[in-house]
């Protein structure tokens, strides 16, 4: 209430005011304000900020708990992926915090059969130390249902902490959180393995499963050299950041693996991944519906993986040529012409059959703009007909390694006898070299016949078996193996160190870029 100002009383500029004063300068505001707009919006706004510190300063002394959430996707609307921080985090406290939550979750083992691995579970809150231990954060775990189309349901990591902790916890804490979680990642766990199924899986795409496969370099028959060649670029590979970032590549590298059925290219990318520790992605191509759910499914591939295309050659009608329209590549691959009269042809079949992914877009996939998003990635593609490939989808660059997988030569079979059957030597041995220069028989059939079936089964009992079907097969279909594998690669030059009759026993690499000296 305005006071007209008792004598007495102390003195304001409001007690002197009388309502005419009152209306006076209301009406000198609004005219002030209709000749300067500007000048009365940014007093508002200088008036509102006050209001805001004063309300965040109160809050602070009331509440002093600052947060910070990880979501376990992230990413904008329909192209969510799992967050590589979530991931961290997970890592951080299943190993350093989860003893001291009361309620646990149970997965598989990480390493032996018999353990299992704790993490938090919904809803659980545990403690960290921060500050050499002379304060406290929490972390908690919560579900967070959809709440519109729109959005993703998922888990979330929330940190709690003091205001008063701010900075070290954003600058020190939160970056060693992810730093230890990092390294967990990359030395413990299990590694996973991924697919594509449609309909199947969170928004990503991807599917995931604990990778077990045994199958490492140590237990993979072939050529030693070639084997050491091939380990020696993988390493390369690995520790070659610098030397891409130098180079203004994508940290990633292409291989094609081609050969018979049987002869050890799907074990291989298992022994590369068990080599590099990482995660596989497997993509089932036919499951793909459009280059969009493909490009999708790419932003969803973690760093340190290997993506595979098995059977790239059956995947799609991938062999003829790129639709019309559909090369907005500026590969120098060249197009049979055989292969450019099926171009309407195979623009039917593209468009009638359920996957409507392109060539082009799969070339985008290895090689286009989005798929340096990511780094330290391998890409792999099987085949047991490099020659029905379009040269765009395997030219240097996408697929920079050719190592052809190849019947079972001597040197293989030695390591195999050795595996198996722990035989360094055996009379038999000879008769087995002599045949394998004469019939085909592929690794995985060798493995086989050398594997124990009995109790009664021995390296001599073995081996005869190996001999007595190697035998048959050279009566049988030897020759006949021999003449079809001569026919399919009619179309290609002899490859070097091929033996007489074009047929080559050990597997061959054709590093498209050599090997870098990082
Ligand atoms: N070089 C090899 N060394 C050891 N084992 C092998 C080798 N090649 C094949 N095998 C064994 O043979 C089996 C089949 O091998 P794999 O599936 O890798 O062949 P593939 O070439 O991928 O066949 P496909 O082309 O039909 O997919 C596996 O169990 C594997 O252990």
């Amino acid at each position: 209430m305005p006071n007209s100002g008792t004598p007495g009383d102390t003195p304001t500029i409001l007690t002197k005011w009388t309502w005419m004063d009152a209306v006076t300068l209301s009406l000198l505001t609004c005219l002030f304000g209709l000749l300067f707009p500007n000048l009365v919006n940014l007093q508002q706004q200088i008036f509102g900020r006050r209001v805001h510190r004063r309300v965040r300063w109160l809050a602070s002394i009331v509440d002093p708990d600052l947060s910070v959430t990880i979501r376990e996707l992230d990413g904008p609307a329909h192209m969510k992926r799992s967050s590589d921080a979530y991931e961290d985090v997970k890592a951080y406290l299943g190993a350093r915090c989860s003893r001291k939550a009361r309620h646990l979750l149970g997965e598989a083992a990480r390493n032996a059969a018999d353990k299992l691995e704790l993490s938090m579970r919904n809803g659980e809150e545990v403690a960290d130390e921060i500050k050499g231990g002379t304060a406290t954060v929490w972390w908690s775990l919560h579900f967070i249902p959809r709440s519109t189309e729109r959005d993703e349901e998922g888990y979330q990591y929330t940190l709690h902490y003091q205001e008063c902790h701010r900075d070290d916890v954003l600058c020190k804490y939160l970056p060693d959180v992810r730093r230890k979680g990092r390294h967990i990642l990359d030395t413990d766990r299990q590694r996973k393995i991924m697919t594509n199924i449609s309909g199947w899986g969170p928004s990503d795409g991807w599917s995931r499963m604990l990778f077990k496969h045994p199958k490492t370099f140590e237990t993979l028959a072939m050529d030693p050299s070639t084997k050491q060649e091939i380990i020696d670029d993988l390493k390369m590979f690995q520790k070659g950041r610098k030397y891409y970032a130098k180079l203004g590549k994508p940290w990633k590298r292409g291989y094609l693996l081609y050969g018979p059925p049987g002869t050890g290219k799907s074990t291989m990318v298992a022994a590369m991944a068990n080599l590099l520790k990482y995660d596989v992605y497997d993509i089932e191509l036919t499951s793909v519906k459009s280059n969009t759910e493909l490009r999708k499914l790419l932003i969803g591939i973690k760093n340190k993986s290997i993506t595979v295309i098995e059977d790239i050659d059956c995947s799609l009608d991938l062999t003829g040529a790129r639709k019309d329209g559909d090369d907005n590549d500026d590969d120098d691959g060249t197009i049979a012409p055989e292969a450019a009269a099926r171009v309407a042809q195979d623009q039917d079949k593209v468009t009638s059959s359920r996957s409507q992914v392109t060539l082009s877009g799969l070339l985008n996939f290895i090689d286009g703009l989005w798929s340096a998003c990511g780094e330290e990635r391998i890409i792999v593609f099987t085949t047991n007909h490099i020659d029905k490939l379009d040269p765009a989808l395997i030219r240097r660059g996408r697929m920079d390694m050719h190592i052809e997988m190849s019947y079972c030569c001597f040197e293989a079979f030695k390591f195999l006898a050795k595996l198996y059957l722990n035989k360094d030597s055996h009379r038999l041995f000879g008769a087995v070299e002599k045949l394998l220069r004469e019939v085909e028989m592929t690794p995985a059939d060798v493995a086989e016949n050398l594997t124990l079936r009995s109790d009664d089964d021995d390296a001599e009992s073995c081996l005869q078996r190996l001999v007595g079907e190697l035998k048959k097969r050279r009566t049988t279909g030897g020759k006949a193996n021999r003449a079809t594998i001569r026919s399919n690669n009619a179309a290609r030059a002899v490859p070097a160190g091929a033996t007489e009759d074009g047929r080559r026993r050990s597997p061959r690499i054709r590093a498209r870029t050599p090997i870098a000296p990082y």
